[in-house]
C-alpha cells in the first residue's frame, strides 16, 4: 500500500497474525460421524425440550471455564455417566465454555490464551478447543458453549448443540446477527442489571433474516445471509436482584406472551442469581425444580457452573500450579453436590410423574435429602 494510503490505517495495530482458515482445522480435526450423531440428537432434543415437545427438564452444567483439557474430559466422563442414569426425566448438555466476556480486563478464555500467559496464541486456541469438542461429544455428550467472538463459530460450531449469547453482548447488533445464522438453538441472557427487554428484543432480532458482515470456511471476508434463529429463547441470570422466583418468571413469560416468542426460559442458578455465591446455586436449583413440581411448565432448562472441585483460584504468573478440577473464573460448585442436585431433581420430577407423594428438603448444609413418604 503506498504511504499516502497507509498513513491513517493500523495507527494502534501492531501486528497481524494469519489465521488458518476454518476449513483447513476442520480437515486437521474431521468431525466423525459418532460426533456429528451427538450433535444432531443434542440440537433435536434441545429443540424439542423448548418447543414443550419433550418434557423433560434441560441441564446444562459444567465449568465456568475451560483451561486444562484432562480436567475437562475427567467431567465430561463423568457427567455423561450421570447423563445416562437420569435421561429419562433430564436431558445433560455440558457447558465446554472457551470464550470468556470480561467486565473490564482479565484472561478471556482457552481460545483466546490456550496457554494463559499472555501469549494468545488463538490458533492453539480453536485447534485446542475443537479437539476437545470433539472428544466430549464422541463420548456422546452435548455441548454447550458461550459463541462470543463472531468468527470462531465458522471453527467449532459443528460441534455444538446449544450457545449462549452473554450478558455483556446480548444487546450487540453482531452477537444478534451471528444467532440467526448458527445451526444450534441460541440462549440470550438477560442484561447484567436485570433487564428482560434487551435480550426480547435480541429473540426477535435473531429470529429474523439477516445480513452482515462475516467470514466463509475458506477464511475468505463474505456477507453473510441467514434465514433466522427459531430457537432463540432467554436466559434468565439475574441482575441487579435475581429473577429466578415464580414472581419473575412469570414477568418474563408475559413479556415473551406480549412478543408471540417461545415462552421457554432457562434459569442460570449461578452469576447473579447466586448473588456470585456457589453455595446459592443449590437454593436456586430447587426453588425452579418446585415451581416445575407446581405445574409451571416456563421454566424448560436450568444452568449450573460446577466443576471437579468446589470454588475458584486465581490465575497467576505459574500456571503450572494450578490446583487440579478448580474454576480459574468464577467460583463452581464441586462434582458431588452437581451430582447430588441432579439426582435429587430426577428422583423429585420421576416422583412427580408417577404421581407417588414425596418429599425433598435442602438440608442445613445446602445439600439435599430426599425423604420418599409412603
Ligand atoms: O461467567 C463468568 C464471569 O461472570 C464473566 O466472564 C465476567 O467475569 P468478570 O466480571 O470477572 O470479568
Ligand atoms: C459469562 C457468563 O454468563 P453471563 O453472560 O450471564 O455473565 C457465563 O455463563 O459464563
Amino acid at each position: 500500500m503506498s504511504p499516502e494510503m497507509q498513513r491513517t490505517y493500523d495507527v494502534r495495530v501492531k501486528e497481524f497474525v494469519p489465521l488458518l482458515p476454518p476449513q483447513a482445522l476442520k480437515e486437521e480435526i474431521p468431525i466423525s460421524w459418532t460426533a456429528g450423531d451427538t450433535v444432531i440428537a443434542g440440537r433435536k432434543a434441545i429443540e424439542r425440550i423448548l418447543h414443550k415437545e419433550d418434557p423433560r427438564l434441560l441441564v446444562i452444567t459444567g465449568p465456568c471455564s475451560i483451561h486444562n483439557e484432562e480436567e475437562a474430559l475427567e467431567y465430561a466422563e463423568r457427567l455423561n455417566a450421570l447423563r445416562e442414569a437420569v435421561s429419562e426425566t433430564l436431558c445433560i448438555v455440558m457447558r465446554v465454555y472457551f470464550e470468556k466476556p470480561r467486565t473490564n480486563v482479565g484472561w478471556k478464555g482457552m481460545i483466546n490464551d490456550p496457554y494463559m500467559d499472555g501469549s494468545c496464541d488463538i490458533v492453539e486456541g480453536l485447534r485446542r478447543a475443537r479437539r476437545l469438542l470433539l472428544k466430549i461429544t464422541e463420548m456422546g455428550m452435548p455441548t454447550a458453549t458461550e459463541m462470543l467472538d463472531p468468527i470462531s463459530p465458522q471453527y467449532i460450531a459443528g460441534l455444538v448443540c446449544w450457545s449462549a449469547i452473554g450478558a455483556r453482548t446480548t444487546e450487540s447488533q453482531t452477537h444478534r446477527e451471528m444467532a440467526s445464522g448458527l445451526s444450534m438453538p441460541v440462549g440470550f441472557k438477560n442484561c447484567t442489571d436485570g433487564g428482560l427487554t434487551t435480550a426480547v428484543n435480541a429473540m426477535i432480532a435473531a429470529g429474523s433474516p439477516q445480513s452482515f458482515l462475516g467470514i466463509d470456511a475458506d477464511g475468505r471476508s463474505a456477507v453473510v445471509k441467514t434465514t433466522g434463529n427459531q430457537y432463540a429463547h432467554i436466559v434468565l441470570r439475574g441482575g441487579r436482584r435475581p429473577n429466578y422466583d415464580s414472581v419473575s418468571i412469570r414477568e418474563a413469560v408475559d413479556q415473551l406472551r406480549a412478543k408471540n416468542l417461545l415462552e421457554a426460559i432457562i434459569v442460570d442458578c449461578s452469576h447473579a442469581n447466586s448473588s456470585k455465591k456457589y453455595q446459592n446455586q443449590a437454593r436456586v436449583w430447587q426453588d425452579c425444580i418446585n415451581q416445575r413440581l407446581d405445574g409451571n411448565d416456563a421454566i424448560v432448562g436450568l444452568m449450573l457452573e460446577s466443576n471437579l472441585r468446589e470454588g475458584n483460584q486465581k490465575l497467576t504468573d505459574d500456571p503450572c500450579r494450578l490446583a487440579y478440577g478448580v474454576s480459574i473464573t468464577d467460583a463452581c460448585i464441586s462434582w458431588e453436590t452437581t451430582e447430588a442436585l441432579i439426582r435429587s431433581a430426577h428422583e423429585q420430577l420421576l416422583r412427580s410423574r408417577r404421581g407417588n407423594s414425596g418429599d425433598a428438603a435442602l438440608s442445613g448444609n445446602g445439600r439435599y435429602k430426599v425423604a420418599v413418604t409412603a
